[in-house]
């Protein structure tokens, strides 16, 4: 995999924050953050919302934050505005979001309208020479075209790119493993090579990329193959040196005994993650294994967050306690400095 050594973070200045956004911006956090109209709060409320998030907005300035978002995540209109809220919100106060799109329940919803039936394999759609075209129309024309317009209701922020565009990904087909054995699930590939220059470039004009997991494969140019999108996230986070990985799914982050709501883990260092990979089931299989391929890549930080939470990411990064589930490794000692939170609750994050 062609990965930087020396994570490069984009350069351009960014322009000045508008009062108006920063007031949409107050209502925006008061919003997520206390549950209520951010019309209802008292001017001190709104104030202290604002200032719990100074040493976050100090401490990722300049930061580059890969964010997957996901299907089950995807379908609710308002959950999508306020999640192109957050990406506007990360890009004008001075961050550096990157868009990784997901889309499995709208290929789904396409196939059956087509009468192909949807069929997943190990977490992994079997994909046909015919379903791999409406793969990569769904995701690279419907549902890459509805996130850049949402996004850009707010400024011409947002570019969609998909991994063919710029020689961004190249894939590899693989198998899937269904009991210990591997099936072929067809034109499904992992990403084995990133090149991140068409992503920087954009970020280096001030943009937003938005990505669609649709890669060409390595071993024969005239085939594209279907990337799930979580896996993708992380390649292309690692390649990217990102701060953080930010992974939206529709459940609070992962629980270590599901489905047993007591046991929703707030971190989880990576060793212990890969011990219990082996015990999860499908769904949250590829995004743990997303975020210990970021972390142990290199990535200090990676999460596991509601997305039926609106504004999940903005609470996640500018809260002092997080929501979801957060990757750490092992030892904070070596490798990539994680960013650790300071003590808040009698502890630190
Ligand atoms: N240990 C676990 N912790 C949390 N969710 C789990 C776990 N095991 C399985 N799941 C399931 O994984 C689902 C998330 O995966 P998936 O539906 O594929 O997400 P997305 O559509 O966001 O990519 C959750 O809704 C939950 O039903
Ligand atoms: C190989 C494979 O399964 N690809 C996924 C790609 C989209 C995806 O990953 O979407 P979510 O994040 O919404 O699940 C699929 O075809 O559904």
């Amino acid at each position: 995999m062609t990965e930087p050594t020396a994570p490069t973070q984009p350069t351009s200045a960014m322009p000045p924050v508008a009062p108006a956004f920063a007031e949409a911006v107050a209502g925006a956090v008061a919003d997520a953050l206390a549950d209520v109209d951010p019309a209802d709060l008292l001017p001190e409320q709104k104030a202290r919302v604002l200032i719990e998030a100074l040493p976050w907005l100090e401490q990722f300035r300049g930061a580059l934050f890969v964010v997957k978002y996901g299907g089950n995540a995807m379908v609710d209109d308002e959950l999508k505005r306020a999640f192109a809220e957050d990406m506007v919100f990360l890009r004008l106060v001075g961050l550096h979001p990157v868009v990784v799109h997901g889309g499995g329940p709208q290929i789904s919803t396409m196939l059956g309208r087509l009468g192909i039936e949807s069929e997943f394999r190990g977490g992994l759609r079997v994909t046909t020479p015919e379903s791999m075209d409406v793969v990569r129309m769904v995701l690279v024309g419907q549902v890459s075209r509805e996130l850049v317009g949402l996004i850009n209701a707010h400024g011409p922020f947002a570019v969609g790119m998909s991994g063919e565009d710029g020689g961004l990904l190249r894939a590899r087909r693989r198998t899937a493993t269904v009991d210990g054995r591997q099936v072929d699930v067809g034109h499904v590939g992992d990403v084995v090579e990133v090149d991140p220059r068409a992503v920087k470039d954009l970020l280096d004009a001030g943009r937003i990329p938005v990505v669609s997991t649709v890669a060409p494969d390595i071993d024969d140019a005239t085939q594209v193959l279907n990337v799930n999108a979580d896996t993708a996230a992380a390649a292309l986070a690692v390649a990217l040196g990102a701060r953080k990985l930010i992974i939206l799914t529709d459940v609070e982050g992962l629980y270590t005994r599901w489905p047993d709501r007591s046991s929703l883990a707030r971190r989880i260092r990576v060793s212990a993650l890969a011990e219990l990979l082996p015990t999860l089931e499908s769904g949250m299989v590829p995004k743990m294994e997303a975020c210990l391929r970021a972390v142990r890549g290199g990535v200090p930080q990676a999460h596991v967050v509601d997305g039926r939470q609106a504004h999940s990411v903005l609470t996640e990064v500018f809260t002092s306690k997080g929501v979801g589930t957060m990757v750490l490794p092992d030892d904070l000692r070596t490798g990539a400095v994680p960013v650790v939170r300071p003590a808040v609750d009698g502890g630190a994050r």
